[in-house]
């Protein structure tokens, strides 16, 4: 299957609205000299979104969230709504990061929630999956991630389905420096395929981009995207480092 893979951006809590704007100027700058069929997003602190927006206006560079709130409005004291986020032209949304999971009590019922909300105000969510390094060495990797798309995936109607994107992070991997093995990868990114095809069928479950993040650099993007089940990545820190990102779009074709 050729579809256009996707590299999205996860600029996690990094940079002031100066050093993002210079960032993303570089970024446009090497996308432009590119010549891609990969699709891009990149994912600022929600404090850079209104900026990035005029500033990626005539790119094919998509704007997108790394959180949403499970609320539509009201008395949620630091919130940010899905509905906030449309009216700022953000077309996707990260869900359930590792490290909402781990640092915010995020879970899986909260990223259903989340998930709901973002595909009410037409915004594509790209929900996070992925297993602790215990659940690997206990050889539990499968089960967990099993798990993580069965209570969200399942609830959700035919027709969003392919609205949405799978982020693959093995938590092990992120910000580590070790990346799984694009064997490892691939392994996990074809289970979780499958997964989604025992309730959808093979052909919408063929449709679900699903994304492989944790420790993706310029050294080992060709190898991951090589992959036939990898449909693109979710970059962390070498989104940060505009020559990095663009060697990673090169990577993905
Ligand atoms: O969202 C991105 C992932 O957490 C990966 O981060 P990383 O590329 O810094 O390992």
């Amino acid at each position: 299957m050729n579809k256009p893979k996707l590299v999205a951006g996860n600029w996690k809590m990094n940079t002031t609205l100066s050093e993002g704007i210079a960032l993303l100027e570089s970024i446009i700058k090497g996308v432009k000299l590119l010549k891609t069929n990969t699709k891009i997003a990149i994912a600022p602190p929600f404090t850079h979104l209104s900026e990035f927006r005029k500033a990626l206006k005539n790119t094919d560079v998509c704007l997108a969230a790394q959180n949403v709130s499970d609320k539509l409005q009201g008395a949620f004291t630091g919130e940010i709504s899905a509905l906030m986020l449309k009216d700022l032209g953000v077309k996707k949304a990260i869900v359930a990061h590792s490290e909402r999971r781990q640092y915010f009590g995020e879970t899986n019922e909260s990223a259903l929630f989340k998930i709901k909300t973002l595909l009410k105000q037409d915004i594509h969510p790209i929900y996070c999956v992925g297993e602790l390094l215990e659940d690997r060495e206990r050889e539990r990797h499968f089960e967990v991630v099993e798990e993580q798309i069965t209570t969200v995936l399942y609830q959700l109607t035919e027709e969003k389905l392919p609205k949405l994107t799978i982020a693959y992070e093995p938590v092990w991997a992120i910000g580590t420096g070790k990346t799984a093995t694009p064997e490892q990868a691939n392994e996990m990114h074809e289970f979780i395929r499958a997964v989604i095809a025992k309730r959808f069928g093979e052909d919408l479950a063929g449709q679900v981009m699903i994304l492989y993040g944790g420790s993706v650099n310029s050294g080992n993007a060709s190898a991951l995207m090589a992959q036939p089940q990898i449909d693109g990545a979710l970059v962390g820190g070498a989104s940060l480092k505009a020559e990095e990102f663009i060697a990673i779009i090169k990577a993905a074709g």
